[in-house]
């Protein structure tokens, strides 16, 4: 393990000092698009109007003949697209593909001051982490990067999850994490084939009703209810980012048409602490932004606590619930990431009374 006292300092000469806090603005959604699509990519301007982050995948869902034309064609994006304050982000190939390293020499090399942050696919321990980080390092410096780029982990194998926490902890370019759903469903043989969300054999049932001579009466219907398979490790990686100062995200959603159970993902995660999730096509833009903004209602009770307890002490009854110096903890969180987005956002801020 390196030294704490060396920790901030550059991984190479000439390489950016890191960061010592995770910046966070507005980051609802990442927005994937395929960058080796024209059609797409001329999108983007009106995309990144209504979008926190957009991001120019490289990897799977990007076919193999097309890799080399989507990174080329995020250096189009990243040299000739004004995205206004949207930022760019970019999901490199996986650290076991040959594609891999030409994606962090292209990128750092051509559009590293216009990169945000780099998503790295299947990181399974701290050691991908530190491979990415020294490399990045000596990239930036060659380059000339001004700002550091940040680096997100996929969460999306059996191993990624068993070193969540010390992914988290492996360098200070650590911006977040995102759940991986599919690939750590196939890491995990866990039998389901879609993309997120629930299934209908993933349940609790009721216990049976009996009959007069104690045996179970068939005829009774029982209740059953879906739970949710992904809460465990999204409550590590929440944990584990939180630990960390980084930020939580839950991933992707792949039933497009499904934009209920899409609804109910996302809002699942939000409520476990996440900050966003992906998008994988528009209709979900408007989701993402629906469930990580703040409900309205909680906005409106949260400033009213804060306002009725300014030194946030003691104990209270607003509208006819206990407040305490906890809760006073809770609003502030609401009312925190409320203010936030209201600087971008002018209907929320009017929606929440700033
Ligand atoms: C699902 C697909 C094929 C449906 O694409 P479609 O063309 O069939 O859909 P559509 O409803 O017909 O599209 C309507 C219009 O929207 C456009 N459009 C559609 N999507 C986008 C988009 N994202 N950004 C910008 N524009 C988009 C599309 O081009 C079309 O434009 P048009 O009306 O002018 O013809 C398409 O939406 C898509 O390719 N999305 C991105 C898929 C992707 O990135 N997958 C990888 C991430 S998930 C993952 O990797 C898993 C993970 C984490 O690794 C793990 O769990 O293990
Ligand atoms: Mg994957």
């Amino acid at each position: 393990m390196r030294s704490p006292r060396d920790f901030l300092k550059p991984l190479c000469v000439g390489a950016p000092d890191p960061i010592t806090e995770v910046p966070f603005p507005p980051s609802r959604m990442i927005h994937f698009f395929d960058a080796s699509n024209e059609k797409m990519r001329a999108k983007l301007p009106d995309i990144a109007a209504k979008a926190d982050i957009v991001l120019g995948n490289l990897e799977d869902a990007v076919p193999v003949d097309r890799k080399v034309a989507a990174r080329e064609g995020l250096v189009t994006v990243g040299k000739e697209i004004d995205l206004g304050g949207t930022q760019l982000w970019t999901r490199i190939n996986a650290l076991d593909s040959p594609w891999c390293i030409d994606d962090l020499t292209t990128l750092v090399g051509e559009i590293g001051d216009k990169l945000d942050v780099i998503m790295v696919p299947k990181v399974e321990g701290p050691w991908d982490i530190h491979y990415i980080d020294r490399l990045l390092a000596q990239l930036e410096a060659k380059a000339g990067v001004k700002k550091p780029i940040l680096v997100h982990a996929i969460l999306e194998t059996a191993q990624g999850v068993a070193h969540v926490d010390e992914i988290a902890a492996a360098s200070p370019r650590m911006q977040g994490m995102s759940f991986g759903p599919a690939d750590l469903a196939a890491s995990r043989r866990m039998k389901t084939t879609r993309v997120g969300g629930g299934h209908p054999g993933y349940l609790s049932m009721s216990d049976p009703t009996l009959d007069a001579d104690g045996q179970i009466d068939a005829s009774v219907a029982r209740v059953t209810a879906q739970q949710d398979p992904w809460h465990y490790s999204i409550a590590r990686m929440v944990d584990a980012c939180t630990t960390n100062g980084c930020l939580p995200f839950y991933g992707p959603f792949g039933d497009i048409k499904d934009v209920a159970a899409c609804e109910a993902q996302f809002r699942a995660a939000f409520l476990l602490g996440c900050v966003g999730a992906w998008s994988l096509h528009p209709v979900q833009i408007d989701i993402a932004k629906k469930v990580f903004s703040p409900p309205v209602d909680e906005v409106l009770f949260a400033k009213k606590v804060l306002e009725a307890i300014p030194d946030g002490k003691g104990v209270h009854m607003i509208d006819g619930k206990m407040q305490d110096d906890a809760t006073w903890k809770q609003c502030k969180v609401m009312v925190d990431l409320a203010t936030m987005l209201s600087e971008k956002d002018p209907e929320l801020k009017a929606a929440y009374g700033f």
